[in-house]
């Protein structure tokens, strides 16, 4: 390049991909080292309890890829699996089985739930001190008024990190939430918040969605509609977080695909998550790290 070839100094650097599966891997490592130590030092053999209810595919293969983590990472996993029928009163009943018995850390219960059981009750049927998945409401409202003594949802949790491995500080940017749900999108815009970002959550009302996500600079989205992130909604530049998981036919078979448009967002973020290997073994590696924390917290300090 000629001494005054100005050329590199506007063009942008190119996109960064942000591999989850890696960052994952890393996190899943070090869990495993401190779960072992804790077993050697203090004998706590942390431990999760997975919950199923009936017969729903996509759960079944979740569930299992959550135990195999659990015990790759040095913990114990205890599964239940409860038949599609069962009653809203007997899946309490395990919960507080559960919830009593000292040598089970951390709860899971796999959402979605069958239509008989009201979700919110299962989830504050919790020990809010075992909710690894952060869901019981005293976790949330912790959340919700800045108090890190809670558990926090394992996707958000995970895309924070992801955030923060290319851009380690980011107070003072502008974040767009796009999908608003219990499990995502609401506790994402608070812990984005936390950090220093003006934060903007949109859903299905927003009149223009595209218009808030063309001034972020970051955008998570969580919408679970294949493709809703087009090229010209993103800043060039932003951070791209993508945290659908949308099952697609393709004439070479079923694929999964996130939602922003990979290849047409691809050129103008600065940095994208991909659809598999971004978000989703992330919120694996976070439920690992909140089973860990509740296994802790059950030791009393020195
Ligand atoms: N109580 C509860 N807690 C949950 O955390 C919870 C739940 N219920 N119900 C279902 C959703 C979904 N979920 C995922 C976890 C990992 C991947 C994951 O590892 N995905 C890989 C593989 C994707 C693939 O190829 O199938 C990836 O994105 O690269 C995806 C999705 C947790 N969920
Ligand atoms: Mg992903």
């Amino acid at each position: 390049m000629l001494p005054d070839d100005k050329s590199a100094d506007t063009t942008l650097p190119p996109t960064r991909l942000i591999d989850g599966k890696a960052f994952a891997q890393r996190l899943r490592h070090d869990l495993r080292e401190q779960a072992l130590a804790l077993h050697a030092q203090a004998g706590v053999l942390p431990t999760l309890a997975v919950v199923m209810v009936g017969d729903d595919p996509a759960s079944g293969v979740y569930v299992r890829s959550k135990i195999r983590a659990t015990e790759q990472a040095g913990m114990r996993s205890v599964s239940h699996h409860l038949p599609g029928h069962t009653s809203e009163a007997e899946l309490l009943g395990l919960i507080a089985t559960l919830n009593a018995n000292p040598l089970v850390h951390g709860i899971l219960v796999q959402l979605p739930l069958p239509p008989q059981i009201r979700r919110d009750a299962v989830l504050d049927g919790i020990a809010p001190e075992k909710d690894v998945d952060g869901f019981h409401v005293v976790n949330a409202g912790r959340l919700a008024v800045g108090r890190r003594d809670g558990f926090i949802p394992c996707t958000p949790m995970g895309c924070l990190m992801l955030l923060k491995s290319v851009r380690p500080v980011l107070a003072g940017l502008q974040a767009v939430v796009i999908g608003c749900s219990n499990i995502v999108g609401r506790p994402m815009a608070r812990l984005l918040q936390q950090e220093g970002c003006t934060v903007t959550m949109t859903h299905l009302r927003t009149r223009d969605v595209a218009a808030e996500a063309r001034r972020a600079d970051i955008i998570v989205v969580a919408a679970g509609r294949a493709g809703l992130v087009r090229g010209d909604w993103v800043k060039p530049g932003a951070i791209v977080i993508d945290v659908g998981i949308n099952r697609v036919e393709t004439p070479d078979g079923a694929r999964i695909v996130g939602d922003v448009a990979f290849d047409e967002a691809c050129p103008h973020a600065g940095a994208i998550t991909p659809v598999p290997g971004g978000v989703g073994p992330m919120t694996i590696a976070c439920l690992l790290q909140n089973t860990l924390q509740a296994a802790r917290n059950t030791v009393s300090a020195p």
